[in-house]
């Protein structure tokens, strides 16, 4: 080998080490430079980070530290990076400015076992998956047509309330208002995507129903947990609680359970074409009254040329519907029972309005809502103190971001916690008295009270931006319907001859943030008896 070789050798090798250790400084200050500007927050430990500062109630500590460090916070969970928020401007730089970036959502063990891979809408990754199936639900499932064309089964449920609440209280019986209004809930979004009620008079069988509540109360359960092995990938080997072993078990359940409900659509489907004879048409919306959702996904094209859809992504469909649609209607119109029985005066009030509306002489209809603003500001007072959901479903970003001018960078995977129990307990937004429930404060808009966030942001019941809650029109018609048939058709007081003030309202935490205990209370009738038993 000659020198001159030998030499250039030597010259690209020590040019090369420059150039690695260059670069490797560079990305180091770069990531310390980002780490530098992460927003503030609690001190971490090593690995655990702040899970150990998270008690029983997470959403009141990111609360905490949002009033100690915010408006934003960062926190790191284990091996993960995460912000909380519970400040207007920053939730919608976040979820409206900043979309494009933040709409994607974590993956997570319950979001793989429970949702079909994240073969769902609520729970899926930002990408062509998710466009296709939040498509399909926009365009095909809860378009005004298809929501109206369940409007008669809706004013069914109302009938079939009002008729169990008077059958009990004529019997004297205390209500439980979480099963009833649990019941109503379940059977209006039931009967509208799978075409059975689980609940009340022409069930679908007590087995049925009990194997159906069972699932969906687990189910609930193991997507509201925060699972440490999301946060500290060892957790898994040990799974010491026994929570993957759960869901393995219960994803399995789902399973079998929604199956079973696609083969019965598909042997009905099977037999009324037999019926009409093998040159028949497709079913279409004509037949026998409106398609549930479930004929409707059976009936829509696959990709890449398919006939159908696959079953797994229609379960995954199904799936999401009745957990996004019954549970945090009911938990809502619970707590606006509470906040009612709390405060007297303002159920004497919505019933004033609700008889200067309507008379005494018929029961609600859902043509009578948008004339029902003190209604719907009880509701909107409700979401602010009593959201649904502690926190939104958790985003995540896309890619690096910079938040509140650029003030803050945030690494790509960032998990975002967006408080909505503190923003409705925000002083700064809401005064001194956050904690007292006072519809009034929302009557001073004009117009018809709007119940979802408007431009201020100050509440968000149904989160914003690309992974607003598709189901919002309807969450709000079935609490308004549930809630204005029970007022307007009973006196309340709370049962066991509690005082108003002893009516607790103390929260659990899950996905849906429900009281601790079922509210009990005593109804009295207060319309004609006709009226109970189906009349007008
Ligand atoms: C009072 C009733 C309801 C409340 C309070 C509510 C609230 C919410 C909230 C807070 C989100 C998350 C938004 C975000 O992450 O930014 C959401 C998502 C969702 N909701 Fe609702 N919802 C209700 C009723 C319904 C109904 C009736 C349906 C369908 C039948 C539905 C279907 C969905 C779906 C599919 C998503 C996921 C959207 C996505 O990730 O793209 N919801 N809802």
């Amino acid at each position: 080998m000659s020198v001159g070789l030998l030499f250039f050798l030597l010259l690209t090798f020590i040019i090369s080490i420059i150039f690695i250790i260059f670069f490797r400084l560079a990305g180091k200050s770069r990531r310390a430079a980002d780490r530098r500007q992460l927003p503030p927050g609690p001190t971490r430990w090593p690995i655990v980070g702040n899970l150990l500062q998270l008690g029983r109630l997470p959403h009141r500590d990111f609360a905490r530290f949002c009033s100690t460090y915010g408006p934003l916070v960062y926190l790191r969970l284990g091996s993960v990076d995460a912000i909380t928020t519970d400040d207007p401007e920053v939730i919608r730089e976040i979820l409206v400015g900043q979309d494009d970036a933040f709409a994607s959502r974590p993956s997570t063990v319950a979001s793989a076992r429970l949702a079909y891979g994240s073969g769902d809408v609520a729970l899926a990754p930002m990408g062509s998956h998710w466009k296709r199936m939040r498509r399909i639900c926009m365009e095909h499932l809860l378009t005004t047509r298809r929501l109206e064309s369940f409007a008669a089964h809706r004013a069914e449920e109302a009938r079939d309330l009002l008729m169990e609440v008077w059958a009990k209280s004529s019997s004297g019986e205390t209500i439980d208002l979480r099963q009833v209004l649990g019941g109503f809930s379940m059977n209006n979004v039931t009967r509208m995507l799978l075409g059975k009620k689980y609940f009340g008079p022409a069930w679908a069988g007590q087995r049925e129903a009990m194997e159906f509540m069972e699932i969906t109360h687990e189910l609930f359960h193991l997507l509201g947990i925060l699972y440490l092995g999301d946060y500290l990938p060892a957790w898994r080997w040990l799974d010491p609680t026994g929570c993957e072993r759960k869901m393995r078990e219960v994803e399995k359940k789902t399973d079998q359970f929604h199956q079973k409900i696609i083969d019965e659509h598909r042997e009905r489907t099977r037999r009324r074409k037999k019926t009409r004879g093998s040159h028949c048409k497709e079913l279409d919306d004509d037949d026998d009254g409106a398609m549930d959702f479930v004929d409707v996904l059976l009936s829509l094209h696959g990709e890449d040329g398919k006939e159908h859809l696959d079953d797994k992504e229609i379960k995954a469909l199904m799936q999401d519907m009745v957990a996004a649609a019954t549970d945090t209607s009911a938990v809502t119109s619970e707590w606006a029972f509470t906040e009612l029985l709390r405060h007297p005066h303002v159920l004497q009030k919505a019933q004033f309005e609700l008889d200067s509306v309507i008379g005494l002489d018929r029961p609600i209809r859902e043509s009578d809502l948008p004339h029902l603003s003190y209604l719907r500001c009880i509701v909107r007072e409700t979401f602010r103190l009593h959201p649904a959901g502690p926190f939104l479903i958790p985003h995540e970003s896309l890619r690096p971001a910079h938040l509140m001018n650029g003030r803050y960078t945030l690494p790509c995977h960032t998990r975002v916690f967006i408080n909505t129990h503190a923003l409705g307990r925000n002083p700064h937004v809401w005064g001194d008295d956050v904690d007292e429930f006072r519809p009034e404060r929302h009557e001073k808009r004009k117009g018809k009270v709007e119940i979802s966030h408007g431009d201020d942001f100050v509440i968000l019941p149904f989160g914003a931006g690309k992974r607003r809650c598709p189901g919002a029109p309807l969450g709000v018609v079935m609490m308004l319907m549930g809630l204005g048939t029970l007022l307007h058709g009973f006196d309340w007081k709370a049962a066991y001859g509690k005082r108003p003030e002893e009516v607790g309202a103390e929260e659990i935490y899950g996905m849906t943030m429900p009281r601790a205990e079922p509210l009990k209370a005593v109804a009295t009738t207060r319309l004609k008896e006709g009226i109970y038993v189906g009349g007008e």
